[in-house]
């Protein structure tokens, strides 16, 4: 779906904190994507990623501060009511229906009637495995093409904004590279933002980055900036940058 053309960010969170329990996970998130273009947000494990998908997804209400998508509050919204607006999210663990067909896990994530024809091509372009598989549960599927499901579930209709959870964990490299493919061509008719441990992927596909530390984000700017100083990578993501090569 094409954006007005303006250059009013389409999601910003301002100081958003997140509480689970008693816990004070989010501790003052500030980010903003533009519209269009793939942002990575990245850092150490429990640095706060998955929560701020979760909050921005309205799986956790912000305890404070302000989360606007294209000029409209969303913090404290229900996520059904979110994921109206246009905003669809792939968790880590896919969420996906192994019992039943891939076309039948496509079926229900479509909200707004039967399938696409021409949408669900475009889709089997993106990932030919599922063509393949139209027809068999989706319990057969390798880990990949489990997170290839996941990720056609999240576009089968157009989305203004997609949020990713690390869709390369535990993946095989061949299904690796289809993925850059497939994340290349995805970019450039929707928003989306995508937690990452893989830095060659992230690097690979984001225009811009962010860099969560204990609840905040650290560092904001281009991904080709990062990509090429090995020192600002070391003193933001230290030894889990290594560790997931
Ligand atoms: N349901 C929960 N109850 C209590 N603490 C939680 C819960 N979910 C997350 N946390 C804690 O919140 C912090 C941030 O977790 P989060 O999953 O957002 O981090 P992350 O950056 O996504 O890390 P990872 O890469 O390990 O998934 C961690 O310390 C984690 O233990």
């Amino acid at each position: 779906m094409s954006e007005m053309p303006t250059t009013e960010p389409l999601l910003t969170l301002s100081g958003v904190h997140t509480h689970i329990g008693q816990y004070h996970i989010l501790q003052g998130v500030d980010l903003s994507l533009k519209r269009g273009g793939m942002t990575v947000l990245l850092g150490r494990n429990g640095a706060g990623k998955t929560t701020t998908l979760r909050t921005i997804m309205g799986l956790w209400a912000p305890s404070a501060g302000t989360v606007t998508f294209d000029g409209r509050s969303i913090g404290g919204t229900p996520t059904p009511d979110i994921a109206q607006s246009g905003i669809a999210y792939v968790p880590e663990t896919m969420a996906v229906f192994a019992d039943l067909t891939v076309r039948e896990n496509m079926i229900l994530a479509a909200r707004s009637g039967p399938l696409d024809q021409a949408r669900l091509d475009w889709i089997f372009k993106l990932f030919p495995a599922l063509k393949k598989f139209w027809q068999f549960p989706a319990g057969v599927l390798s880990g990949g093409q489990k997170q290839m499901l996941a990720i056609a579930r999240a576009i089968v209709e157009p989305r203004r904004l997609i949020l990713i959870d690390e869709p390369t964990k535990g993946i095989a490299p061949a299904i690796i590279e289809a993925m850059i493919t497939a994340f290349a061509e995805l970019k450039r008719e929707t928003t989306i933002l995508l937690v990452e441990q893989n830095f060659r992927f992230a690097a690979s596909l984001g225009d811009d980055v962010a860099v969560m530390d204990d609840g905040r984000i650290v560092h904001r700017g281009p991904m080709a900036e990062l990509a090429r100083d090995e020192a600002l990578q070391t003193r933001l993501l230290g030894l889990s940058l290594d560790a997931h090569q």
